[in-house]
């Protein structure tokens, strides 16, 4: 694979969230959204959910991130929306983070990431989340292919979800599992500028961060945000009041303001304007 002339996912990061402010909204189409939104829980309605979020914020929002799952519900037919998804945000402006949580023995992340992060591939994305506890070196070919074609990856080290915190923060040798996490997204970051392309998912309702990110040198995407509970002040507590690198994501709290796409987008940005005010951004 020769390297691609795409600037570093680090670095197309830093432009567009300065550019745009730092907010990744989540393209999550649940049964109960399409139904509030009056569209059927098919392909058409699927279809006409996620376009409705590409026009309404592909050319304000800095980051979308479509859920995979709620696509693959669809089948074949719900994977062709997806691409549209992932190409017409694009062609806006945004990054697409494709939320797809894969992770699995070496060989077949690099099927993975050639369908995900491989100039060519219907599926390639900007960015896309891996899970690592096949171990962090599992995920070796996926940060290759990331790094040779200027995308990125967000690895799982605390997620937002109640049940998580047994298995990342069990100990391995005095270090958590979250930890081991960081740090090996640390040592692949070391040295890149203006950051590096390897990012973590850390939930804004861990309560505890109880790992060092000092050195960690790439992006922090939170969910958990809005409808899960979590608020600025927890994503302040967490992570300071100086939020370089942190980007919040939101689904439901964003998109239950729809279908219009005017009333969308405002909500998107009314969202993104309380994050900048809150973390004295920019
Ligand atoms: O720790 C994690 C990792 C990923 N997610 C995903 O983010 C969105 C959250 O949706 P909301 O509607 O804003 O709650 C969803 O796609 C999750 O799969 C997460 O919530 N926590």
């Amino acid at each position: 694979m020769t390297r691609s002339d795409r600037a570093s996912f680090g670095a197309r990061l830093t432009d567009t969230v300065a550019e745009r402010g730092p907010l990744c909204v989540g393209i999550d189409p649940h049964p109960g959204l399409l139904a509030q939104w009056e569209l059927p829980d098919d392909a058409n309605g699927l279809e006409r959910f996620a376009m409705t979020c590409v026009d309404a914020l592909a050319g304000e929002i800095a980051v979308l991130k479509p859920q995979s799952a709620f696509f693959e519900r669809y089948g074949s037919k719900g994977i062709a929306v997806l691409e549209r998804v992932i190409a017409e945000s694009q062609q806006a402006g945004a990054l697409v983070l494709l939320d797809v949580k894969r992770g699995d023995i070496g060989s077949t992340m690099a099927a993975y990431a050639a369908a995900y992060l491989t100039d060519g591939s219907p599926l390639a994305a900007d960015a896309v989340t891996l899970s690592p506890f096949l171990g962090f070196g599992s995920l070796e070919p996926a940060f290759q292919a990331a790094e040779k074609s200027g995308r990125g990856v967000f690895v799982l080290a605390l997620t937002s979800n109640p049940e998580a915190s047994d298995v990342q923060r069990a100990l391995n040798g005095g270090r958590s599992i979250a930890q081991t996490v960081v740090d090996g997204a640390a040592e692949r970051n070391a040295g890149v500028t203006p950051i590096g392309g390897i990012g973590l998912v850390i939930g804004a309702t861990i309560g505890t961060l109880g790992v060092d990110l000092a050195a960690l040198n790439g992006p922090v995407l939170v969910p958990g945000f809005g409808a899960q509970g979590g608020t600025m002040s927890d994503i302040r507590t967490l992570f300071g009041k100086s939020l370089r690198s942190v980007l919040p994501t939101s689904s439901r709290d964003v998109l239950k303001a729809g279908p219009d796409v005017f009333a969308l987008r405002s909500e998107a940005l009314r969202t993104r304007d309380a994050i900048v005010s809150a973390a004295g951004h920019h």
